[in-house]
């Protein structure tokens, strides 16, 4: 890796990754709030690149990767895995795409997550987006998603849950005190849920005065 660089551009812009500057929004959200479902909409409309930290992680499993079966054991059982791994996946995603706008789905998942990434790339977010949602309907949305997951059964959905609300939402916190998180009614239909998401994205008069 070119340090100097790195960190020089750290330095310079703040917001950089090595010598590409780029625009990160991060979409949060308990187990089946809709991240991914949003994230596809949002890609269709403004022109992002999708990076679920899930996909990632199971895209690795299946490279037959050296981490596998650490990751596959870690998802199994609803835990997060060691931020380490997590970000050298984001950031090859990154580097590797020659975009210079993306939506960080699932990710950071907890403290250790988030510090991490900042101190790495020294990127921090545009904003946060957070689906909220109830753990009632969010449990009906897992058990009936069909993707084969095998942390989509009962067991698994609980323990993720109570990560999401020990790991993740004090997460979701530290960005609202810096007010970054732009937070959504997740439980409604799938349309209605993108109106409230594109408002967020689309550049409002007061803005363009503040440029
Ligand atoms: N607003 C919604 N209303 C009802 N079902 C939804 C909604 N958004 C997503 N779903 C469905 O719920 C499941 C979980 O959605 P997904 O986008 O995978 O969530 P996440 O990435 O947050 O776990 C999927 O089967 C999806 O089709
Ligand atoms: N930052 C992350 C994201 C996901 N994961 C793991 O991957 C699992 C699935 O994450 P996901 O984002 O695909 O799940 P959903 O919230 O989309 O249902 C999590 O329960 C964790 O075990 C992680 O360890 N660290
Ligand atoms: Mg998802």
């Amino acid at each position: 890796m070119g340090t100097i660089i790195d960190a020089a551009d750290k330095v310079a812009n703040g917001n950089s990754l090595t010598e590409k500057k780029v625009k990160v929004v991060f979409v949060l959200g308990g187990p089946g709030s809709g991240k991914g479902t949003q994230c596809a909409n949002i890609v269709e409309h403004f022109g992002y690149t999708h990076l679920s930290a899930g996909d990632l992680l199971r895209a690795e499993i299946k490279s037959g990767s050296e981490n596998g079966t650490m990751i596959q054991n870690m998802i199994k059982e609803g835990k997060i895995v060691p931020s380490e791994v997590t970000i050298k996946l984001l950031q090859r995603a990154m580097q590797e795409n020659s975009n210079d706008k993306f939506l960080i789905d699932g990710f950071p998942r907890n403290e250790e997550n988030r510090a991490a990434f900042e101190s790495v790339t020294g990127i921090g977010p545009e904003f946060v987006l957070f689906f909220d949602c109830s753990e009632e309907e969010m449990e009906r949305r897992l058990l009936s998603r069909n993707q084969g997951r095998e942390d989509d059964n009962i067991d698994t959905i609980r323990k993720r849950f109570k990560v999401f609300l020990e790991s993740s939402l004090p997460v979701i916190e530290y960005y609202s005190l810096n007010g970054k998180v732009r937070k959504i009614d997740a439980a409604k239909p799938v349309g209605e849920v993108f109106e409230a998401v594109k408002a967020v994205f689309t550049p409002t008069e007061s803005d363009d005065k503040a440029v």
